[in-house]
């Protein structure tokens, strides 16, 4: 699942795993995970997400990985929340993993993802979700992950999901998506 920062993956990923018993894998949530853990690496990632850029690749990429191994003999399938970031990413993973069968694209406009992170903000505690956090993560969203979607529309596999609408309306539109591919 693609899309910028608060444009609803987080919450539409929720709603997946409680209808498709999905593995939900979100980045963000592993990397946060070791933040919370204290480790040393946990303090670098720390320090490059607070500033809202990247972390180095092959750190994400051997979370997720390992974190698929763990769940491999009795997942239904896997979904991967806010991964690949970057076309590189998404590289890296069809040669470490595999390729992905379907990319949901949730897609709310600049302004739409600026208000609901602002909100997300007064209680996610996320030392992200801070206006000029914000900023860079969208900055650095079109540039860097818009492009993911253009490589992977030329395989055929992505569905655009409108995300302006109401959570329940745009999960219809994801269900939807999945169902096609069955
Ligand atoms: N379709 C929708 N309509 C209104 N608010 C939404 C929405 N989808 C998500 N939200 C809210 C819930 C969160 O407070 C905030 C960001 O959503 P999220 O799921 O955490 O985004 P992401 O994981 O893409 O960063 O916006
Ligand atoms: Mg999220």
């Amino acid at each position: 699942m693609a899309g910028g920062p608060g444009s609803g993956k987080g919450t539409q990923c929720e709603k997946v795993v409680a209808k498709y018993g999905y593995t939900h894998l979100s980045s963000g949530d592993l990397l946060r995970a070791e933040v919370a853990s204290g480790s040393e690496r946990g303090k670098t990632l720390q320090a490059i997400m607070q500033k809202g850029e990247l972390v180095p690749l092959d750190t994400v990429l051997d979370m997720i990985k390992d974190a698929m191994i763990a769940k491999a003999g009795v997942s239904k399938g896997f979904l991967i929340d806010g991964y690949p970031r970057e076309v590189k990413q998404g590289e890296e993973f069809e040669k470490k993993i595999g390729a992905p069968c379907l990319l949901l694209y949730i897609d709310a406009k600049g302004e739409t993802m600026v208000k609901r992170l602002m909100k997300r903000g007064e209680t996610s505690g996320r030392a992200d979700d801070n206006e000029e956090t914000i900023k860079k993560r969208l900055d650095l969203y079109y540039k860097a992950t818009e492009p993911v979607i253009t490589f992977y529309t030329s395989r055929g596999i992505v569905r655009k999901i409108d995300s302006e609408l109401p959570v329940d309306e745009v999960f219809g539109h994801v269900a939807k998506a999945i169902d096609d591919l069955k």
